[in-house]
């Protein structure tokens, strides 16, 4: 059996797993940060990924509803209004949430709205991958649940470097454009040094210690999996499949708005 870890090798175990892992490492992250992909190839990588962003308030609320407590539940629940948004209440105006802005984001890049928000073209890999995230939440313990978020840690490094990337390399790509990251980097930091401190303080025996360390693994390989289906299918040329995106198609019909 593994022995237990103290508190300072528990973490850098944690912190390892991103330097192997993370999805900073994956040739289409590298491609799309060194300007090396198509517009359409863009393209492709925003439609797939406003279903991982519709789909993490989803996940959000399942974790949610496991919190006992009002100090937790409060703590959580801020993550589904990051992505939400917030209509104006009381003095406070409206704020707009991080699903509104990944739209945004594929107006930006060209691509029907309704056509994006419809979840149609979405590649069978890309929905694997985000739909196993969700029910990993539902079925595995709140600890593992938890720990599964922990690939924020390591966002904020990536989401610099492919913002200053893309602003570098692409024309077509604008600040207002990729607006949705500008809060994530300081979300990310709250949201990820809140799970970190929870899944320190929670894992107090070996086999939970190697639960969290697991629900790490999947989820920088939900991550991973989703980029490999983005390259197969838009990269490595012919390979789309039939009911997928097809590039050139769904532009919105005033590229300029
Ligand atoms: O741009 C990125 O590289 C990146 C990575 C991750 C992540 O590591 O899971 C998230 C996000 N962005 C993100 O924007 C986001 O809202 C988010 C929520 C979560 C989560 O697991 O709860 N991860 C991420």
């Amino acid at each position: 059996m593994t022995a237990m870890m103290d508190r300072e090798a528990f973490e850098a175990a944690l912190r390892q797993i991103g330097a192997e892992r993370y999805h900073h490492l994956h040739p289409f992250q590298q491609m799309l940060q060194n300007g090396q992909l198509s517009r359409e190839q863009v393209q492709a990588w925003a439609l797939n990924r406003y279903y991982y962003q519709s789909q993490i308030p989803v996940k959000d609320s399942h974790i949610l509803a496991r919190l006992q407590t009002t100090e937790l539940r409060r703590e959580w629940r801020q993550r589904i209004i990051d992505h939400d948004g917030q209509e104006a209440s009381e003095g406070q105006p409206a704020q707009r949430g991080g699903i509104e802005k990944w739209i945004a984001l594929t107006d930006g890049v060209g691509l029907d709205r309704a056509y994006v928000e419809s979840g149609a073209g979405i590649l069978p890999g890309t929905r694997f991958a985000v739909d196993a995230y969700v029910h990993f939440v539902q079925e595995k313990t709140l600890l593992e649940a938890i720990a599964s978020s922990l690939t924020e840690l390591f966002s904020p490094n990536v989401i610099g470097t492919r913002v200053r990337g893309m602003l570098e390399h692409y024309d077509f790509i604008s600040r207002e454009t990729l607006a949705y990251f500008d809060k994530r980097p300081v979300q990310a930091k709250r949201d990820s040094d809140f799970a970190l401190e929870y899944c320190l303080e929670n894992a107090r025996r070996p086999e939970e210690q190697e639960a969290v360390l697991n629900a790490l693994r999947f989820k920088c390989h939900v991550l991973w999996a989703q980029l490999d289906a983005l390259c197969f299918a838009y990269v490595a040329p012919g390979l789309t499949p039939a009911d997928a995106w097809q590039p050139g198609t769904a532009e919105k019909e005033n590229p300029r708005s």
